[in-house]
């Protein structure tokens, strides 16, 4: 990745680039070329595209925010104070250099119908909601991701690394050379139409490959859609019970089991590895509460694999391993056991 290397060390300050230029060694420093470059995409002005293949799990970015701000109280049932925000985010803007300020000033800007564009602080205003990511407790503006177009169904996943202070973007799948690198700005687990209504605040209608099938197909991607987010939830609340070691307890857990294999494939089927680590982890405790120890070490592999692409170093990451290593040798144990039984026949 482009921040990996000597010449990008971690400075929460790098993108005041003036200040590099005192650092002749870091400036005449080539870095690696970048595995993205922004072009136009027909329909959507700017985006992202790929300029090699990038394998499952490649990082396409990690950016540190340019601007952030700390939102105000929601205010129940009417959101945030949008002048408060406005106001935060200008007196955020005010203090950057003038080299990121026109940055942010380039970034694509939509403004609701009716909405006033004439003066400098609506526009800022219109940027920020136009680009912005939650970013832990905080809203971020990153100029460099914010150019990244929207999809129902993206080939990059992201996460906000508290660590790093970065956003992180990866590949949730192969990328093709030329191919259009996408994220999601809506909940994926929402129906075509209450996406659309979701998208509305950005000004576009979404024709991704999940949104343009026809009738019958969008219905089947709604329905299961609407299947995972359900048994997702359920899934949840069953984890957080331990599981009883009667004969309802094992009944119980066998229909856990065989709800997170669904979802699995769920998920599978509707392509959304953003959830594929959610499923996996969900089959691999339920098969390990089953004693199903061969599908739960399967399944726990995977959902580790994923995991790591996310945050090698997250505490939910941490956990994935140990739970995998305890499957791995629980299934070994059970390969033993069966070896010794069937010698002593
Ligand atoms: C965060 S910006 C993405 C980069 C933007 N295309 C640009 O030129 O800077 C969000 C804006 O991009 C456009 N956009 C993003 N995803 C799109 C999509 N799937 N279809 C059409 N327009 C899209 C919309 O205008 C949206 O308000």
């Amino acid at each position: 990745s482009t921040w990996s290397t000597p010449c990008h060390p971690f400075n929460p300050t790098e993108h005041q680039l003036p200040l590099l230029s005192q650092h002749s060694h870091l400036t005449t420093c080539p870095g690696p070329p970048e595995n993205w470059h922004v072009t136009p995409s027909p329909g959507k002005g700017l985006g992202v595209f790929a300029t090699r293949a990038l394998e499952e799990g490649t990082i396409v970015m990690r950016e540190a925010p340019s601007l952030l701000i700390t939102p105000p109280p929601i205010v129940p049932g009417y959101g945030y104070n949008v002048t408060e925000v406005g106001l935060r985010v200008q007196s955020a803007f005010d203090s950057l250099s003038p080299a990121l300020q026109s940055e942010i000033l380039s970034l694509h800007a939509h403004f609701k119908p009716g909405e006033s564009s004439s003066t400098a602080f609506a526009r800022l205003k219109a940027i920020f909601r136009s680009n912005a990511y939650n970013t832990g407790k905080d809203i971020g503006l990153f100029p460099k991701i914010a150019r990244i177009n929207h999809s129902c169904r993206p080939n990059a996943g992201y996460v906000w690394n508290e660590r790093l202070g970065r956003r992180v973007v990866f590949a949730n799948r192969r990328i093709e050379e030329g191919e259009e690198i996408t994220d999601s700005y809506v909940p994926l687990l929402l129906s075509r139409r209450e996406r659309q209504q979701r998208l509305d605040t950005y000004g576009f209608r979404c024709k991704c490959e999940a949104c343009r099938v026809g009738e019958e197909e969008g219905r089947k991607s709604d329905r299961r859609r609407r299947d995972i987010k359900e048994l997702l939830g359920e899934l949840e609340r069953g984890i957080a019970v331990e599981a009883k070691e009667d004969g309802v307890g094992r009944k119980k857990a066998k229909r856990l089991a065989k709800k997170s294999a669904k979802v699995v494939g769920l998920v599978e089927d509707e392509e959304l590895p953003e959830y594929f680590a959610k499923a996996y982890r969900y089959a691999a405790v339920f098969h390990s509460r089953t004693q199903a120890w061969e599908n739960a070490t399967l399944w726990a592999e995977q959902g580790l694999r994923h995991m790591m692409m996310a945050d090698s170093e997250s505490q939910e990451t941490k956990d994935m391993l140990q739970l995998t290593e305890r499957c791995r040798r629980m299934w070994d144990e059970e390969q033993r056991n069966k070896t010794s039984s069937k010698e002593t026949e």
